[in-house]
């Protein structure tokens, strides 16, 4: 359905060009969710903001981007605009980011509406606000968006994204900063809306990604380090990071990975984990590990498995 190939995103910096996305395969099939997990500064907001054109100015990508058949890539803007809400929607990592201060809900809920095609009629919006679950909305709808708590304002990001019932929805840390009754609740919510399209999520929270996933891909320093599904990623995770990343949950054994991921400019030749694996030998810090499939689902980039 949605597939990434060899995508790459880079910034001219005054350290030369930068590449914080690096070769980046996706396999996004119909009604299936595919959880992009990995450190802040990993690469993962520009991934979801690359496959609807969103990506700052200055970016520089390459790869294909297919909806479908369609490389999303190679067409004009204005082909991408009937895209954006309408085939594919998209919740924002930072909704408060994302909304106007000076226009009320309602206003903005119908300009969304308008660009994608549906009649922004009120009762379609109180349908809308009921999906995700926002009480009294014509009240809310009235609201301007200072008025709005966190927990609703993340409501209103989603409602923003599925407005036009899109086949595909990329949500960008959607869960990020609500206390755990309101991110129990917006589970609730992906996990029906899982039901009937594919999602594209992006979370570091790993109690997320194992109740909505279908599969897990790791991302790690720019690049994707594993591709699995979600039971055999949480009961076998193979790469050394993905290990370490589940025993950091405070389930488990709560320990922190050690050290740091290398700077976007200072990346080892070889194993971009390297530095950070107990288990590298000399070859590690030398040689690029290429992507490998170890199983019928399963790939990881690690050269204990090549
Ligand atoms: N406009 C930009 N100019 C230059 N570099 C950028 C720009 N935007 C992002 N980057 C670089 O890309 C890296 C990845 O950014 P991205 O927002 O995709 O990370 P992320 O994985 O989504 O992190 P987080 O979990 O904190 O949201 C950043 O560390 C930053 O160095
Ligand atoms: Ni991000």
């Amino acid at each position: 359905m949605l597939k990434l190939r060899d995508v790459k995103i880079s910034f001219l910096s005054s350290e030369g060009l930068l590449a914080p996305v690096d070769s980046v395969d996706i396999d996004l099939k119909e009604k299936e969710t595919f959880t992009i997990i990995g450190e802040s500064g990993c690469g993962k907001s520009l991934i979801a903001n690359s496959i609807l054109g969103l990506l700052p100015k200055d970016a520089e990508i390459s790869g294909r981007i297919y909806l479908e058949e369609e490389d999303l890539l190679s067409l004009p803007e204005k082909s991408l605009k009937k895209i954006r809400g309408r085939r594919v929607g998209m919740v924002f990592q930072n909704p408060s980011s994302s909304l106007n201060p000076v226009f009320t809900m309602r206003s903005q809920l119908a300009e969304i509406m308008k660009y994608s095609g549906m009649s922004p009629a009120l009762q379609n919006m109180v349908d809308l606000m009921q999906k995700v679950g926002i009480n009294d909305p014509l009240h809310r709808l009235a609201q301007y968006p200072h008025q709005l708590s966190g927990g609703l304002k993340q409501r209103f990001a989603v409602a923003f994204g599925t407005a036009s019932d899109p086949d595909i929805l990329i949500a960008d840390e959607p869960t990020t900063g609500l206390d755990i009754t309101l991110k129990m609740q917006l589970i609730d919510m992906l996990a029906q809306l899982h039901s009937q399209r594919s999602i594209l999520l992006i979370t570091h929270d790993l109690d997320v990604a194992y109740t909505l996933s279908d599969k897990i891909g790791v991302m790690y320093a720019g690049e994707i380090v594993e591709v699995a599904p979600v039971s055999s990623f949480f009961s076998k995770p193979l790469h050394p990071y993905s290990r370490k990343l589940i025993e950091s949950h405070p389930l488990r054994e709560m320990k922190p990975i050690p050290g740091n991921s290398p700077h976007i400019a200072e990346r080892p030749q070889g194993c971009r984990f390297s530095s950070r694996c107990e288990h590298g030998d000399l070859c590690c810090c030398s040689t690029h590990p290429e992507m490998v499939q170890v199983d019928e689902d399963r790939f990881v980039r690690c050269l204990a498995y090549a």
